[in-house]
C-alpha cells in the first residue's frame, strides 16, 4: 500500500458546515532559542477554519512549521514566518493564524555582596497572531520580588519607640548602653511583615520590534521594584537584603505604579497590563493591584 491510498478525512466535506474560530494543537513540546539558551517550551498552534464546508485542518502542517523554532533564535520575525507558513499551508481554509509559546527563562543573578551567583526562573509566554496581514505579538513575564509593608513598618517602629521609653525612663542616656540596647531583642521588639510577591507583566510590542529583549525588560522591572528575590545567599547577602527591604517599603499599589511608570518609558511597548500579587503573611489572602497603559491614550 502506498501513501496515495491512505484515506484523508480532513479533505472530506463537513456534514455540518460551520466555520470555526480556532483549530490546532495545544501543549506541543518544542525547544526555543533565547539569548543563546536552548529552553524547553510548550506551543499552542492553530488557525481559523473559515471554510465551513471543510472537514478539518491539516495538523501535521502546523506541527512541521514549528520545526523552525529548533534552529533559529526566537524573534518576532521568526514567529511571523511560522504564522505565515501556517496560513500558506492552509490556503483557502484559514485567514487567521496564532502561536502561543510558554517557557521558563533562566537568568544567572549575582548575590548582593558575596561573589556568588545562581539561577532564577522567569515564566514567559509569548502570544503571536497573524490576521489580515496584521501581525500582533504580546509578551507575558512573571517576576518574583520581595515587598515589605510600609504600614507594618510604621507600627513596628512605634513599638520600638515605646520599648525605648519603657527601658530608659528616668535614666541618663549612656552611649554604650543605648548601643547595647539597640543590639538586643528589645531594640527590635516588633518587625514588619514582608512577603514574596509576583508581578505579571503583559506587554503588547510594537509591530516593528526586532527582538524580544526579555532580559532587559526584566532588568528594568526589577530595578523599578528594587528588591528582587535572591539566588545564592550568604549572611552578608542576607544582611544587605534586609537593608534593601527596609529602604524599600511598598504596598501593592506602589509596586503597580512603579512598574507601569518604568515600562511605559520603553519605546518598544505600545500597551501594557501590570498585575501584582503580594502573598501577604499578615493575611491568608493576597493583596493585588492592577494597572494598564496604552501609548497615546490619555
Ligand atoms: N484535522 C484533525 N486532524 C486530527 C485530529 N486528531 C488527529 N488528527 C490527525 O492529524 C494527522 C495529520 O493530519 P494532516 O496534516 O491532514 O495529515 P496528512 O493528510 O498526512 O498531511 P497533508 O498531506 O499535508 O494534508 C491526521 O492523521 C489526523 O487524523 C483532529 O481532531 N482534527
Amino acid at each position: 500500500m502506498n501513501a496515495l491510498t491512505l484515506p484523508d478525512v480532513a479533505a472530506q466535506i463537513s456534514r455540518q458546515p460551520l466555520p470555526l474560530d480556532w483549530v490546532g494543537m495545544c501543549g506541543v513540546a518544542t525547544p526555543v532559542l533565547i539569548d543563546g539558551q536552548r529552553l524547553s517550551a510548550m506551543a499552542d498552534a492553530g488557525v481559523s477554519l473559515d471554510d465551513g464546508e471543510a472537514r478539518g485542518i491539516h495538523m501535521s502542517r502546523l506541527y512541521l512549521a514549528l520545526g523552525l523554532l529548533e534552529d533559529t533564535p526566537l524573534s518576532p520575525a521568526l514567529l511571523r514566518q511560522i504564522l505565515q507558513q501556517f496560513l500558506d499551508s492552509h490556503e483557502g481554509l484559514s485567514q487567521t493564524a496564532s502561536l502561543n509559546l510558554h517557557t521558563d527563562l533562566l537568568l544567572k543573578r549575582p548575590a548582593l555582596i558575596s561573589p556568588l551567583a545562581g539561577w532564577k526562573r522567569y515564566p514567559v509566554s509569548i502570544e503571536a497572531q497573524l490576521k489580515n496581514k496584521m501581525f500582533h505579538v504580546e509578551l507575558q513575564i512573571q517576576i518574583p520580588y520581595s515587598s515589605t509593608c510600609p504600614c507594618s513598618a510604621a507600627l513596628a517602629r512605634q513599638l520600638v519607640q515605646q520599648q525605648f521609653v519603657d527601658d530608659f525612663a528616668n535614666k541618663q542616656l549612656e552611649h554604650a548602653e543605648v548601643l547595647a540596647w539597640l543590639g538586643s531583642s528589645n531594640g527590635i521588639v516588633a518587625t514588619p511583615h514582608s512577603q514574596r510577591s509576583t508581578a505579571t507583566l503583559t506587554l503588547r510590542l510594537d509591530a516593528g520590534v526586532k527582538e524580544f529583549a526579555l532580559q532587559s525588560l526584566i532588568n528594568e522591572a526589577e530595578a523599578a521594584l528594587g528588591t528582587a528575590v535572591q539566588t545564592a545567599v550568604k549572611r552578608a547577602d542576607e544582611q544587605a537584603f534586609a537593608l534593601a527591604n527596609g529602604q524599600n517599603l511598598m504596598f501593592c499599589e506602589d509596586a503597580a505604579r512603579r512598574l507601569t511608570t518604568a515600562l511605559a518609558r520603553s519605546p518598544h511597548i505600545v500597551a501594557l497590563d501590570v498585575r501584582v500579587v503580594h502573598a501577604e503573611s499578615l493575611h491568608a489572602h493576597d493583596a493585588v493591584a492592577r494597572s494598564s497603559w496604552t501609548r497615546g491614550a490619555s
